[in-house]
């Protein structure tokens, strides 16, 4: 048997645990992970190397219905990912009471075999989970439905066998060593937006962007400036804080995570700028990378 190589798309509603699963089977966190919905923005490769094969996984953002640019933005790289899968890994939450039609449309056309990943068992029990088996079975047939915890016990190993069942030989896409096509500013960027996720309500995430504007890399530390930019004067000032201090507790957090992934001693600078209705703007948005 020949080398196998293959991109596997992880797919599905914001929240699903995506991207959770993702960190699962690529044993690194590649992708952010927090509690709000629409955490991912960005289509982020993922690899898993051995002798025998490389699988791509491609971890994307929860699929919605479009309400500024940047939505649309995010949907296109969805679809640009079901196009280019060989497999499709539909991540479903095992408690979703809302329907999950946007998820089917955008599998309609999709020549690519699909496995159902019906995720957060640990939340449920044996009836509902194999009430929900039946279901998918039904309505998309796919090769396969796994009941999985991918927080708890996300049993990679067997899922990750199956995976590879299914795609092609072909030689490896990527370097054998590599771990992602993501470089080092965009890490620290979403170590950042993580923690604006974390720490802020309602629409400050979601009105956010962070931009590495300097990554220093110094034999002992690496020096980091961002931009954290918002739509409104007022959003800001909650940014900011009482005297700076939500923006220390952002750089505190974020500093910590990336010392944990740079294995470095970090400082970090931050500015917040407003820049109004920048998530509708196209010229924005390419500046940000949501270009494809
Ligand atoms: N109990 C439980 N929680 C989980 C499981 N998988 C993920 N979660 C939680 O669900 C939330 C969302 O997980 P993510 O992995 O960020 O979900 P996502 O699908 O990537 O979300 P978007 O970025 O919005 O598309 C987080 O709080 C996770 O910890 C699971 O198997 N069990």
């Amino acid at each position: 048997m020949g080398h196998k190589a293959g991109f596997v798309s992880i797919i599905g509603k914001p929240n699903a645990g995506k991207s959770t699963l993702m960190n699962a089977l690529v044993g690194e966190k590649m992708s952010i992970i927090t509690p709000k919905a629409q955490t991912t923005r960005h289509r982020i490769l993922g690899m898993v190397n051995t002798d025998d094969y490389q699988v791509v996984f491609s971890d994307t953002p929860g699929i919605i219905k479009p309400h500024y640019a940047l939505h649309e933005s995010m949907m296109h790289q969805v679809q640009g990912s079901i196009v280019d899968a060989d497999l499709i890994l539909l991540v479903t939450d095992i408690n979703e009471k809302h329907d999950e039609t946007d998820v089917m449309k955008r599998l309609e056309g999709s020549q690519s075999p699909v496995i159902v990943l019906i995720n957060k068992v640990d939340l449920s029990d044996a009836d509902t989970v194999n009430a929900k088996v039946a279901y998918w079975e039904e309505t998309l047939q796919p090769l396969a439905v796994f009941a999985i915890s991918a927080l708890k016990a996300p049993n990679t190993e067997e899922l990750l066998k199956f995976v590879v069942s299914y795609l092609p030989e072909h030689a490896a896409y990527y370097e054998k060593d590599a771990l992602t096509d993501r470089n080092d500013r965009f890490f620290a960027s979403e170590m950042i937006r993580e923690q604006i996720f974390k720490q802020y309500k309602k629409e400050i995430p979601y009105s956010t962007e962070v931009v590495i504007t300097a990554f220093k890399e110094e034999e002992n530390i690496y020096r980091i400036s961002a931009e954290i930019i918002v739509e409104r004067d007022s959003q800001k000032n909650i940014i900011i804080g009482q005297g700076g201090s939500m923006l220390k507790i952002v750089g505190t957090y974020a500093r910590r995570s990336m010392e944990e992934f740079y294995q470095k001693k970090i400082f970090l600078e931050m500015f917040v700028k407003v820049i109004s209705d920048w998530r509708s703007k196209k010229n924005y948005l390419k500046k940000f990378g949501y270009d494809d």
